[in-house]
């Protein structure tokens, strides 16, 4: 699904992802994880298409993806809910799902049931919050509720793989719970391939299959969720 070969990337003159090997599941929800700090948002930003890299390569399904633009990503079935949610504050909350629809158009070829120019009935299905709020600025809602817009506005396209970067950073508990059923249900019914920043251990170990630790810049330990032990949290997660 996505390979990442050998990626090496630098901030001006400091490196941070040092020769970086990671082999994405299709159909498996993997947890990137690691303490602050040792790459885990460039990993994702890399994979995007929003920070160059130096060498190595990216494909997804055996295409290169190194020279495409972020858009083109997108259009290739990436979904990506970015650390901080990074919603449009002045537009409506369906201004803001709207913004996806000219590339879901053109993704999915008119191949859905229902018609490309709508916001997908999933979307308020999943999140039912965001219909009873779609008149209100993306700026009004609380920090749950624009994590949950951030997750439908990158659901929109239809993608193949969902990425998000930490998702519950300062969400009240009951969001976090129902974020994470989403991301089951989507994987579970859908097949939608997943790829989770998350710090949180039990909500890690609760939605993710595979895990892949990371530690300046690398990825040193990758298994089944169910095997991420004491020793390994000790050694990479723990402060
Ligand atoms: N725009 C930037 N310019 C220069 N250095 C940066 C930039 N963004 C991040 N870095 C540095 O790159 C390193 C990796 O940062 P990154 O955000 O990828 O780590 P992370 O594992 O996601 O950490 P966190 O858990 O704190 O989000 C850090 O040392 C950080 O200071």
């Amino acid at each position: 699904m996505i390979s990442i070969n050998k990626v090496d990337q630098l901030y001006g003159g400091t490196q941070i992802l040092w020769g970086l090997d990671l082999e994405i599941v299709p159909g498996s929800i993997t947890c990137i994880m690691g303490r602050n700090g040792v790459g885990k948002t460039t990993l994702l930003k890399a994979i995007m298409g929003l920070l160059p890299i130096q060498s190595g390569e990216i494909t997804m399904e055996g295409e290169t993806l190194n020279k495409q633009s972020a858009e083109k990503r997108a259009y290739s079935g990436i979904g990506y809910v970015p650390q901080g949610r990074d919603i449009f504050p002045m537009l409506t909350v369906e201004e803001n799902l709207r913004i996806g629809l000219p590339v879901r158009g053109k993704r999915t070829k008119g191949t859905l049931n229902d018609n490309p120019k709508d916001i997908p009935d999933k979307i308020f299905e999943l999140f039912p919050v965001l219909k009873d709020m779609l008149h209100r600025r993306g700026g009004d809602l609380s920090g749950g509720q624009q994590q949950q817009l951030a997750i439908g506005r990158a659901l929109v396209l239809e993608p193949k793989v969902l990425i998000l970067d930490e998702p519950n950073e300062g969400i009240q508990p009951n969001i976090v719970k129902q974020i994470g059923d989403v991301i089951l249900k989507l994987n579970e019914e859908e097949g939608l391939t997943v790829i989770l920043v998350e710090q949180k251990l039990g909500f890690a170990r609760r939605v993710g299959k595979e895990f892949r630790l990371m530690e300046k810049g690398r990825i040193v330990a990758a298994d089944k969720m169910e095997n991420l032990n004491d020793t390994l949290i000790k050694q990479y997660l723990a402060v």
